[in-house]
Formats: structure tokens, C-alpha cells, sequence
């Protein structure tokens, strides 16, 4: 039987969902808000690569692979939250309708959702290539590359947008930071 949340004490839990193209920023931009949170209260990245070794292992990147992936992923985040941890996910989430259901969910439970928009031009993505995928998606190597074969659809009103392209590590967490902030979920 699940412990009744309600009963621990602490801050109240809270879920950040990063969304972006591969190389946006995501993972950086979560372990940098995960050090700054850390020494204050229970903090856990819900990273893209890591999810898919343990948690959606199998699935692939069609459509419903990659809604089924969002629904483990807010599945698991909800849980956590509700334990007061404070949840970073940093998945791709290229469908607005598979956010938009994570975040009707979170706000059935009164969970705050605060959705980040890791924002980079495609020709930024390319030139830092971090994992090479783009050179090979480029080539028509890799069907379904988010941006290239696939679509992302960004997100219509973001609670915060990162300019990874122009703005720095730093300043990207430190906006993130003020609206948890601002909203009262941080000291
Ligand atoms: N076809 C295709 N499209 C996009 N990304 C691909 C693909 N194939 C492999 N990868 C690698 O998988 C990481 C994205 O997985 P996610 O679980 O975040 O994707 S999703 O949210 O389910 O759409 C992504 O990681 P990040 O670069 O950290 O975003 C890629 O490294
Ligand atoms: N302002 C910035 N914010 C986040 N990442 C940045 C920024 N500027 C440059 N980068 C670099 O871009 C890359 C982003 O990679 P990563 O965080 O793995 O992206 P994602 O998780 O979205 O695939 C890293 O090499 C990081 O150092």
C-alpha cells in the first residue's frame, strides 16, 4: 500500500517537463536545476536516455512509441510528486496532445506543471550534433528523427522558454528557477 503523502512533511512536489529536439538543452539544463535544488529537498531527472534503458525499453520512436513513452514518463513523475519530490523530465515530448494529457493529469492531483520549452534553431542543433545523429538523420539514415523525418511540435504557451542558441547554461537555469520561485514552489 502506498504511503499517504499527505502525512510527510516538506515542500510539495512539483513537476518541471522539458520539451525540445535532441540537443536543445534538455539533460544540461536539468542537472544543472537538479544541482542547484538538490541540497534543499528530494530532486529527481527523469532523463530521455535513461527512461528508455529502464522504463520504455523496446519502444521505438513511432507516435504511439513515443506517446506511450510520455505516458510511463508522467506516470512515474506524478508519483514521485506526489511524495514531494521535485520532477525534472527531460524527453523530447514532440506531441503537444501527449504533454497537454500529462499536464491534465498532473492538475487533476493539484500537481503544479511547469512546462520549459528548450528552444534551439535546427541549424544549432546540427552544428552541435552532440550525439552525431543529425549528420546521420541528414543523410536519411534514421527514420522518425524529431526535426528532420519526424515532427515536433512546440509548445503553444510554455511557462518558460530557453534560448539555448543565445542565452547561456546559467541564465536558462535561472529563469526556470524564478518561476519556481515566483510561484512559490522554491524558497
Ligand atoms: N528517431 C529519433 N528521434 C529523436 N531522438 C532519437 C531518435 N532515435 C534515437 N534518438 C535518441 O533518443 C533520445 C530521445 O528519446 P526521448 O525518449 O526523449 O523521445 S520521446 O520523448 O519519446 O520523443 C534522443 O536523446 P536527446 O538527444 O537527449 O534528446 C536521441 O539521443
Ligand atoms: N544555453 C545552453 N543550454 C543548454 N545547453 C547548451 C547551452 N549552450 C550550449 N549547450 C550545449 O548543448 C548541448 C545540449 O545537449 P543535451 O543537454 O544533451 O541536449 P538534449 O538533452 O536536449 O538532447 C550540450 O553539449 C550543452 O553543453
Amino acid at each position: 500500500m502506498s504511503q499517504d503523502a499527505s502525512e510527510a512533511t516538506g515542500p510539495r512536489g512539483f513537476i518541471v517537463w522539458f520539451t525540445g529536439m535532441s540537443g536543445a538543452g534538455k539533460s544540461t539544463l536539468s542537472r544543472a536545476i537538479r544541482d542547484r535544488l538538490q541540497s534543499t529537498r528530494s530532486v529527481e531527472v527523469l532523463d530521455g536516455d535513461e527512461i528508455r534503458t529502464f522504463l520504455s525499453r523496446g519502444l521505438g520512436f513511432t507516435r504511439p512509441d513515443r506517446e506511450e513513452n510520455i505516458r510511463r514518463i508522467g506516470y512515474v513523475a506524478r508519483i514521485l510528486a506526489r511524495h514531494r519530490v521535485a520532477v525534472i523530465s527531460a524527453a523530447i515530448s514532440p506531441y503537444r496532445d501527449s504533454r497537454n494529457e500529462v499536464r491534465r493529469l498532473a492538475a487533476e492531483e493539484g500537481i503544479p506543471f511547469i512546462e520549459v520549452y528548450a528552444r534551439a534553431s535546427l541549424e544549432v542543433l546540427v552544428q552541435r550534433d552532440v550525439k552525431g545523429l543529425y549528420k546521420k538523420a541528414l543523410a536519411g539514415e534514421i527514420p522518425h528523427f524529431t526535426g528532420i523525418s519526424d515532427p515536433y511540435e512546440s509548445p503553444e504557451s510554455p511557462e518558460v522558454t530557453v534560448r539555448t542558441d543565445s542565452e547561456t547554461v546559467e541564465a536558462g537555469v535561472e529563469r526556470v528557477l524564478a518561476t519556481l520561485r515566483a510561484r512559490g514552489l522554491i524558497a
